[in-house]
């Protein structure tokens, strides 16, 4: 099987940006009785993610399980922002996007382009020196170019536990 040339880079990237999809799942339920954690949206998550894995020809099992990791990292940045904004009203969004017909889509693009990524990247993950080295360039390159901050860097690390892993 062939590697990417990028390495882990792509797939580390659409971390990155799902977690930055957080700021506005975070704004859109801030201030309103939406709760951070929706069960029954994660399992709909999950189940669309294996349902497009085994179409795709990899590890169902796996590949929820890293969709674990990347919604336990929206929820670490979901809550840390919610404390922010409580202590700092002054820094809370002034506006609120819709989450059914605006984020939660652009949510369900990622995991699509996940499938893609995880699927490319399938020869290259999994417990060898190899896949950390190459996660470790891909984290500090996705760090750098998303401009993450402490807490999403924290969540970063949780969302790519899982890729060298098994
Ligand atoms: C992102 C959301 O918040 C939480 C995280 C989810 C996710 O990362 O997909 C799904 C449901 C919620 O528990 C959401 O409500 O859509």
């Amino acid at each position: 099987a062939s590697v990417p040339a990028g390495g882990l880079t792509a797939l580390v990237g659409l971390s990155a940006e799902r977690i930055l999809l957080a700021d506005k799942v975070a704004a859109a339920k801030f201030g309103t009785t939406a709760p951070i954690e929706d069960p029954v949206r994660e399992q709909q998550v999950l189940d669309q993610a294996a349902a497009l894995a085994v179409q795709a020809g990899i590890d169902p099992v796996d590949t929820v399980e890293f969709f674990r990791a990347q919604i336990e990292s929206s929820k670490v940045v979901q809550r840390g922002l919610f404390d922010l904004w409580t202590r700092r009203p002054e820094l809370a969004p002034t506006e609120r996007p819709d989450l059914a017909t605006e984020v939660r889509p652009e949510l369900d693009r990622i995991t699509v382009q996940f499938i893609g990524e995880l699927a490319a990247s399938e020869s290259l993950r999994g417990p060898t020196p190899r896949c950390v080295v190459s996660l470790v360039v891909a984290g500090t390159k996705a760090e750098r170019q998303y401009r993450l901050d402490r807490l999403h860097e924290r969540a970063l690390r949780g969302a790519v536990t899982p890729v060298c892993a098994r």
